[in-house]
């Protein structure tokens, strides 16, 4: 659309003519931060803030996409971007934009309460989620979760006469699924997973506790991801999966790390 300024045309600049005959698979606008709603088991819903990717296709023969558009658009929906808004967001992208396909990824902290095992004592536990959705002619969404979590290696603590080494690990999981499922009950999942489950806060009888518990459940990477396929297969909602462990560990300068995906049915 043609602006005047000081009574100059303003050139549209990306609706020009790109001769190079290249189309782009995903343009938009990457890392834009932006209140969310998530639903939450205990309390409805929760408000957070996502830092937020939004992309679309652009035909060979445009020169550039329409950025501001992007953010027009999450500032249309600033009341209530949440998880069953995700469609008509993408198809207003695709539609504003002339796209055939939109991307629209998110990622925010969502807070849990958390009970330390023995004291009982109460927390809030940060975990980090994403939201990754699409819409070309289907709608396809993937919920992903890190979990923190303790391990504790099998091998050190077969090797050695006292002690493990032991090291704080991150869980990825993603998945599809058919029927919805709550960030809580996955983050349960995949905590079972470790040696221990990672907490906020921890009295000293709880200490002892986790202590123990991960010298009694010791894990290599590899345990960690078959564990949560044993999980997520039986979990008839899910239709496809992927977790992966990453160890930072504490007697190498490396990680170790181990990874599964499954499409069900
Ligand atoms: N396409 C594109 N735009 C960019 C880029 N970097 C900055 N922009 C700016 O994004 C701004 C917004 O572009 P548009 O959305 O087309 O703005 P507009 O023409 O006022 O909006 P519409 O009338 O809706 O098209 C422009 O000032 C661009 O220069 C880039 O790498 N690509």
């Amino acid at each position: 659309m043609e602006q005047k300024k000081e009574g100059k045309t303003l050139t549209d600049v990306q609706l020009t003519r790109d001769t190079r005959n290249i189309a782009i698979g995903k343009v938009g606008v990457k890392d834009v931060s932006y209140p969310i709603v998530v639903m939450d088991k205990n309390k409805k819903f929760q408000n957070t803030i996502a830092r937020i990717n939004m992309y679309v296709d652009l035909p060979h023969h445009f020169k550039g996409t329409h950025m501001s558009r992007f953010v027009e658009i999450l500032n249309k929906y600033r009341e209530d971007i949440a998880l069953d808004k995700l469609e008509v967001i993408l198809s207003t992208m695709k539609e504003k934009l002339g796209a055939s396909n939109a991307h629209l990824e998110m990622e925010f902290p969502y807070f849990v309460e958390k009970k330390a095992p023995v004291s009982r004592a109460k927390s809030l536990m940060e975990y980090t989620c994403t939201f990754s959705a699409s819409l070309s002619d289907q709608f396809d969404f993937v919920l992903g979760i890190k979990v923190p979590v303790t391990s504790l290696c099998p091998c050190s603590k077969e090797l050695s006469s006292y002690g493990a080494h032991n090291q704080r690990s991150i869980m990825t999981v993603q998945v599809r699924y058919s029927e919805f499922i709550w960030i809580e009950d996955l983050i349960d999942i995949i905590e079972e997973c470790g040696s221990s489950p990672v907490y906020s806060l921890l009295k000293r009888e709880d200490e002892k506790f986790v202590t123990e518990r991960a010298y009694e459940n010791p894990r290599f990477v590899e345990d960690m991801v078959r564990e949560a396929t044993v999980r997520l297969l039986s979990m008839g909602n899910i239709t496809w999966f992927s977790v992966e462990a990453e160890n930072f560990e504490s007697i190498h300068k490396h990680s170790a790390y181990a990874a599964i995906e499954r499409k069900k049915g």
